[in-house]
């Protein structure tokens, strides 16, 4: 399990990451989205012992990573996966790894299967490696000492849509069988698929953080209409908060009925007017990263009125 507490990380007058909390349960796939610069990765490195919070606290089953007692026989980290020395080649790091884990080198044959990395690709120099297969890689690495408990920064950078699919179920096969993963993505389809719990953080904020089915539950309604402007300003007239997404709908937090009774008190003709499901939430992501400015408690999603005061 991870525990992230309060955590805060200041650069000077800038705060990267304000009082942020949250927890990835055991045999879980956490997803931590947000947009570039939000946070995640300075959570990550905190959490990981590269970074020292300012305040707060980041555990690994219970324990800072820096006091585990052999941190890679616990927890598999990929935080850069260009962060692989050149002139290597993918055996003789993992094999380099495997030695400085106390591993049989064996292992190494594994987890290169693992990922699918082949006998060729192994023998390569990472400096001629794709960034996908710098991330099969990493993600080998991360896996070598059989850890309980991954964390990934981006692991989908550079992966095709076949090696996404396979990543995924790669994941999700690993919490199935009682790990616990945590994984950052700027993209919430990456994650939507294999996620159980998302946590969505914004200008370093938790903007959103529950199951992925709490958050889809909460995503209010979508709407179309001819007359997009006079909808939105009736809507909002009656208390209701409302965002346009980039395809021109509007996500309003209210029920469809409610919508459907204000666009027609305002003469709106709709052309679509539905739940809103996987689309609605990712204008929701978009809508709290973008205006995120308070946080919320773990189970719920800010109020959008919250989040843009
Ligand atoms: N070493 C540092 N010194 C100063 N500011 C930093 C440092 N590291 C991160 N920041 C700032 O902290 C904020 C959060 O950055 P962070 O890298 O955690 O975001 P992110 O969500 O991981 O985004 P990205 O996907 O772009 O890495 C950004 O504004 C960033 O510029």
């Amino acid at each position: 399990m991870i525990e992230i507490e309060n955590l805060t990380k200041r650069y000077g007058s800038q705060t990267a990451v304000a009082d942020v909390s949250f927890r990835c349960e055991t045999g879980t796939v956490t997803g931590f989205l947000g947009p570039n610069g939000a946070g995640k990765s300075t959570t990550m490195r905190i959490l990981c012992g590269l970074t020292p919070a300012t305040s707060g606290r980041a555990l690994i089953d219970g324990v800072p990573y820096r006091n585990l007692p052999n941190p890679g026989r616990a927890v598999g980290v990929l935080l850069d996966a260009s962060a692989q020395h050149a002139g290597r080649t993918g055996r003789e790091v993992l094999t380099l790894g495997a030695l400085v884990l106390g591993l049989p080198t064996g292992r190494v044959g594994q987890v290169l299967d693992l990922v699918g990395l082949d006998k060729k690709a192994a023998d390569k120099r990472v400096g001629n490696y794709s960034l996908g297969m710098r991330q099969r890689l990493g993600l080998a690495h991360a896996l070598l000492g059989n850890p309980a408990t991954l964390v990934l920064d981006e692991p989908a950078n550079g992966l095709d849509p076949e090696g996404i699919f396979w990543m995924r179920g790669l994941l999700r096969e690993f919490a199935d069988r009682g790990g616990t993963v945590l994984l950052s993505s700027h993209l919430l389809h990456e994650v939507e698929a294999v996620a159980d719990h998302l946590v969505v953080i914004g200008n370093g904020k938790i903007a959103a953080d529950g199951s992925k089915q709490e958050l889809l539950a909460g995503a209010g309604t979508l709407v179309r209409a001819v007359e997009a402007d006079a909808l939105a300003a009736t809507l909002r007239a009656g208390g209701a908060t409302v965002t346009a997404t980039a395809d021109g709908a509007l996500l309003v937090d209210a029920e469809p009925l409610v919508v459907g009774r204000a666009a027609a008190a305002s003469g709106a003709v709709l052309t679509e007017l539905r739940t809103a499901d996987g689309a609605g939430l990712e204008a929701l992501f978009l809508q709290l990263t973008a205006t995120a400015t308070a946080a919320a408690p773990a189970g719920a999603i800010n109020s959008p009125m919250e989040v843009a005061r």
